[in-house]
């Protein structure tokens, strides 16, 4: 075990996400700054550790399935669900198109959530939480209850805001990277 994985984390991330230059966000919005998770989320020793810090975040709720928005949540649900089991606790994974299929069974929502499931949405590094919204939507539509809302970073540019109405927990602010938010 890891003594402090958040701390281990941070590391990680400082070490291999955390990039410098000139950025569009998917909002649209520039950046001179840009965390790619991808680098974080595709690390052994980082995925497990998530996947421990997740579950610390969320097991106290009455949880029935953890997910979030492609992609970036489709790692982050994978490694919830490891640490889910090896707890001894079970725990569905969903993750959201940003389109549905046109194909197939043509699901938005993929993954096992119905009407009246607790659930806990995801995401890597939230900015405005336009897409986390996003994926809220699509649980709630579907009858599910979003208890938390847990990101890995957020940038402090509009997502808390735009989560007012939720149990919102990010693991790490853009500051314990170093890095003063931008303008929102
Ligand atoms: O809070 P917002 O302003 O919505 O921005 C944050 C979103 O942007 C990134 O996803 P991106 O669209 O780059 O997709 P990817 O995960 O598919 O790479 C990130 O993974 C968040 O989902
Ligand atoms: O807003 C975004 O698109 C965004 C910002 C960031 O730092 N990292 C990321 O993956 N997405």
């Amino acid at each position: 075990m890891t003594p402090d994985p958040r701390a281990r984390l941070r590391e990680l991330f400082l070490q291999r996400a955390v990039l410098f230059g000139d950025f569009t966000l998917a909002s649209g919005k520039k950046s001179k700054y840009y965390i790619n998770s991808k680098r974080v989320l595709f690390h052994a020793e980082a995925i497990t550790l998530l996947g421990e810090l997740l579950y610390d975040a969320t097991k106290d709720l009455p949880v029935k399935a953890i997910g979030g928005l492609e992609v970036g949540a489709i790692p982050m649900a994978a490694a919830a669900l490891v640490a889910y089991h090896r707890a001894g606790r079970p725990l569905e994974g969903f993750f959201v198109r940003k389109q549905a299929k046109g194909h197939g069974s043509k699901e938005l929502v993929e993954g096992q959530v119905a009407a009246g499931d607790t659930v806990v949405v995801i995401d890597d590094v939230l900015t405005t939480g336009g897409s986390v919204v996003q994926a809220i939507d699509a649980v709630t539509a579907v009858g599910a209850k979003v208890a938390r809302v847990v990101c890995i970073c957020d940038r402090l540019q509009g997502a808390g805001k735009a989560l007012a109405a939720y149990d919102y927990r990010p693991l790490f602010t853009i500051r314990d990277f170093g890095i003063e938010p931008e303008a929102s």
